[in-house]
């Protein structure tokens, strides 16, 4: 298969229309639609299996979709495998830090990068601004991934994600079960990688967090688009501040 646009340079709109998840007789997503401009921060919030999660999966071809129109940069995403989905760009941090305990930090960040057809400098300097951005990772290159703080854990899931250089990065409850300090050093590395120009679709539970990171949010009810709008209008409402925000 030949490689797509370079990811680094080319531009890319993620465009939802009309998207439907069903688990046998469980519909977890139900036609919902939304874009993520090039550069744009996106939110998602919404209760415990309100469909967050299925919506992701959705868009890496790893849950069938039972419905609906998925677009990035000019590419239909639902004929692309799901194993090739990286190749065009879009990067996945998977809800539950999920690194290999036993291999070695660097080791770990190299997988990152094998779902592209690189050579060995490019890979080299994929790793070079992974350990830019996170300078730990690099002082524990060598260090058993299980080893590593919960935290350092969740900074190498993003850190692989990264090695294969996304435009888009689509991430899973980056925060959970992190203390607070932990959850201002993820609100960093968004930021972040923001300002590199990624555009990003940040699913969370902790909506404080996500208003932050965002410019635009939805909320997800039962499987539906509930609520759009920009995250400081969310923030503000009434009933998001009841529900999501507690205040
Ligand atoms: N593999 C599966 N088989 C059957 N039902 C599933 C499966 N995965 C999810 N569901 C159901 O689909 C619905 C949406 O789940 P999903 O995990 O997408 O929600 P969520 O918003 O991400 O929740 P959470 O915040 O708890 O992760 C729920 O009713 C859930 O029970």
């Amino acid at each position: 298969m030949s490689e797509p646009a370079d990811p680094a340079t080319a531009a890319g709109t993620l465009t939802v229309e009309d998207l439907s998840v069903h688990y046998g007789g469980v519909c977890a997503v139900r036609s919902i639609g939304f874009t993520v401009a090039p550069g744009q921060a996106v939110g998602i919030i919404g209760a415990n299996g309100a469909g967050k999660t299925s919506t992701l999966k959705a868009l890496m071809g790893l849950v069938p979709r039972s419905g609906g129109r998925i677009g990035f940069g000019g590419t239909d995403l639902t004929r692309i495998r799901a194993r090739d989905v990286v190749r065009h760009g879009i990067g996945y941090v998977p809800e539950g830090r999920h690194v290999f305990p036993g291999l070695a930090v660097e080791k770990n960040l190299l997988l990152g990068a094998y779902a592209r057809s690189w050579r060995g400098e490019q890979t080299r300097q994929s790793l070079a601004e992974v350990y830019e951005l996170f300078p730990v990772l690099g002082e524990m290159r060598g260090r058993l991934a299980g080893a590593l703080s919960g935290g350092q854990q969740q900074m190498l899931a993003v850190g692989r994600a990264l090695m294969a250089k996304p435009r888009l990065m689509l991430l899973d409850e980056p925060s959970m079960g992190l203390s607070p300090k932990l959850v201002e050093d993820i609100l960093a590395v968004l930021r972040r990688l923001r300002e590199d120009g990624l555009s990003l679709l940040l699913v969370e539970q902790n909506a404080k967090l996500t208003f932050e990171a965002t410019s635009d949010c939805l909320v997800m009810e039962n499987g539906e688009v509930a609520m759009t709008g920009t995250s400081a209008e969310l923030r503000d409402d009434v009933r998001v501040r009841r529900i999501y925000l507690g205040i």
